[in-house]
């Protein structure tokens, strides 16, 4: 029987390993992806604060942006992990290295590390260069001599390598080669155009390492879906220095990303790449990350989304119940995240078990009730209703299942909508609600941009002076879908509302329900079911409401 090998046994012997961060230079290169100053000084403090060992900011002279960066990077930032890298090119052809405009920048950064691109492919060398193979090999070493008698540490970004060495071997060696008995640190084998696949990356490291003896780094693209594998295959092999980007960021469709490179370093070969209690802020500085970049972060990333650790089949629950190791790869929190249990039509009785444990409901032993509810959300389920999405109205089915009685803090008697669109083009909106609340009938009446607006704010005038913490409360998110799409107008309609007050009642309900499913703390999700889209947000509406007084403390009377 052969054994599965453990990453460590092939843990290359060199003692220290560089994890380097290129969001700021590559990351940026992503379609998108627009950084000022202040965004970069953001993102660079977050990654020093993550531990990485080296943050290339960008290429000083390219454009007055990066300029600013590394000027304002040297006065504003003390860097306590990362020292910041310039990147640039290797000098023009023709051009002596101390004359060319575009080095001088590199240095007039002030970084202590400078990383060149240099080209490793000969028809780029003869096509988009447009000099020489020797000229090329001449560029390499003098721009890295150059560097190295000014005090700089280089390392050299080799180009197109893979590609490059299986169309001239000889000459991508040569260009390695340049590079290190030139003085540089690092050789960095690059797959620019992400083409390779995991085996390749090895067998061609491997190679490379043994031919030059040279110290190797990997940087690879995401274009085959490989990057962070092909980096990890480039690691076993021998390369001692990652680059990598945050959340995966990048030219096309990204790079390596950093969190997943680090999190197999550190947890599956048992390598400490970052410092003592870096990796449990991993899903903090991702998400932090794509907030200062300004994109949604990715639910389904590995180790850091929301839904990486979350559990939806019923079978998977019954076995964590046990022990969680069952269905889990490593403890969610080693990385910052958090295990979740979702229901829905998929559950079975210890989904509901460990859901309520989650929300604070101890269900353990009473199969009859889990039961129960297993049964409501698989009908709801089936009318159309999803709770995966929507914790609150979970929560509210099961409290009246384990307390036996509706969680209503008001009634509804009937309400009304009008849509009038009058002939100069203006349209109003109006809404009429009849309520009872601790006894008293109440009729309000309320304007909005549409119908549902309209029935909100009737809603709140009728509620909110006999529950002020209304006021606190707020729609963030509104999204209607058609369930089931045969009939057309006629279609059931679904209404998922997210409500939040700002965290005003944090710490009072369960913060899976407040903060899960992507959702800032202070928010939560309710769902609505119905023929008619005003009928199925009127149920959301209220779930929503009738959350949010429970998370404020209240307790339903009893009518
Ligand atoms: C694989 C990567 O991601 S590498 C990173 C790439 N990043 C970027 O390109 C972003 C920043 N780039 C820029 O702002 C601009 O392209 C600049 C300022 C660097 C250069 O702008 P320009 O001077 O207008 O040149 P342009 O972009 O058209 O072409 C690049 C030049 O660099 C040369 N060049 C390309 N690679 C190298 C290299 N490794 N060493 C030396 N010169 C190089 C090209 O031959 C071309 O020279 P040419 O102007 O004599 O034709
Ligand atoms: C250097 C770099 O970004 C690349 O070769 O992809």
């Amino acid at each position: 029987m052969t054994a599965v090998p453990d990453p460590a046994s092939s843990l290359p012997a060199a003692d220290d390993f560089h994890v380097f961060d290129t969001t700021l230079r590559d990351g940026a290169q992503r379609e998108g992806i627009n950084l000022t100053v202040a965004d970069k000084l953001a993102i660079a403090r977050h990654l020093d604060d993550f531990g990485v060992g080296y943050i290339e900011g960008g290429w000083p002279g390219a454009n007055p942006r990066d300029t600013e960066f590394f000027e304002r990077a040297r006065d504003e930032i003390t860097f306590r992990h990362a020292r910041l890298v310039a990147f640039g090119a290797t000098r023009k052809a023709g051009v002596a290295a101390a004359d060319d405009p575009q080095v001088a920048a590199l240095l007039a950064s002030g970084a202590p590390v400078i990383t060149l691109v240099a080209k490793a492919h000969d028809r780029h060398v003869e096509l988009a260069l447009r000099t020489t193979l020797e000229e090329n090999l001449a560029m390499v070493r003098d721009t890295v001599a150059h560097l190295r008698a000014q005090g700089r540490r280089v390392f050299v970004d080799c180009e197109h390598f893979f590609d490059g060495y299986r169309a001239n071997p000889g000459y991508a060696l040569d260009v390695v080669r340049a590079a290190h008995q030139a003085g540089a640190e690092v050789v960095v084998l690059c797959d620019t155009n992400g083409g390779m696949l995991p085996a390749q990356v090895g067998t061609v490291v491997a190679a490379v390492l043994a031919a030059t003896g040279a110290r190797l780094g990997i940087h690879a693209q995401d274009d085959t879906g490989c990057a962070v594998a092909n980096t990890l295959a480039a690691v076993d092999a021998g390369a001692t220095h990652v680059q990598c980007t945050a959340n995966g960021y990048g030219e096309r469709v990204g790079n390596a990303n950093l969190f997943p490179v680090v999190a197999a370093l550190e947890l599956k070969y048992g390598r400490e790449v970052l410092p003592a209690g870096a990796l449990a802020e991993m899903t903090r500085i991702s998400h932090a990350i794509a907030e200062v970049v300004n994109l949604t972060p990715s639910t389904h990333q590995p180790y850091v989304g929301v839904s990486a650790f979350a559990h939806k089949a019923g079978l998977h629950a019954s076995a964590i119940k046990v022990d969680p190791d069952l269905y889990q790869h490593i403890d969610p929190e080693r990385v910052g995240n958090t295990m979740r249990m979702l229901v829905s039509d998929m559950a079975g009785r210890a989904s509901i078990e460990l859901k309520g444990k989650e929300l604070g409901y101890d269900l353990t032993g009473d199969r009859d009730l889990a039961g129960r509810v297993v049964e409501r959300v698989k009908e709801r389920e089936l009318a159309g209703y999803t709770y995966e999405a929507a914790d609150a109205s979970f929560e509210l089915l099961l409290r009246d299942e384990v307390t036996g009685a509706a969680t209503r803090f008001f009634r509804v008697e009937s309400w009304r909508t009008i849509v009038e669109q009058r002939p100069d083009g203006v349209q109003v909106n109006e809404a009429t609600v009849k309520l009872w609340a601790k006894g008293e009938r109440i009729i309000a009446t309320g304007e909005g941009n549409g119908p549902v607006d309209a029935l909100d704010r009737a809603l709140r005038v009728g509620l909110e002076r006999i529950y002020p913490q209304l006021a606190r409360m707020e729609l963030v998110d509104y999204k209607v879908r058609i369930v089931e799409g045969r009939h057309g107008t006629r279609s059931t309609t679904r209404v998922l509302v997210s409500t939040s007050d700002g965290g005003e009642y944090a710490g009072a309900r369960s913060a899976s329900v407040e903060g899960g499913g992507g959702r800032r703390a202070g928010e939560w999700s309710t769902v609505g079911v119905g023929g008619n889209v005003i009928a199925a947000s009127w149920q959301a509406l209220d779930d929503a409401y009738t959350y949010g007084l429970l998370r404020a403390g209240l307790e339903p009377p009893r009518d």
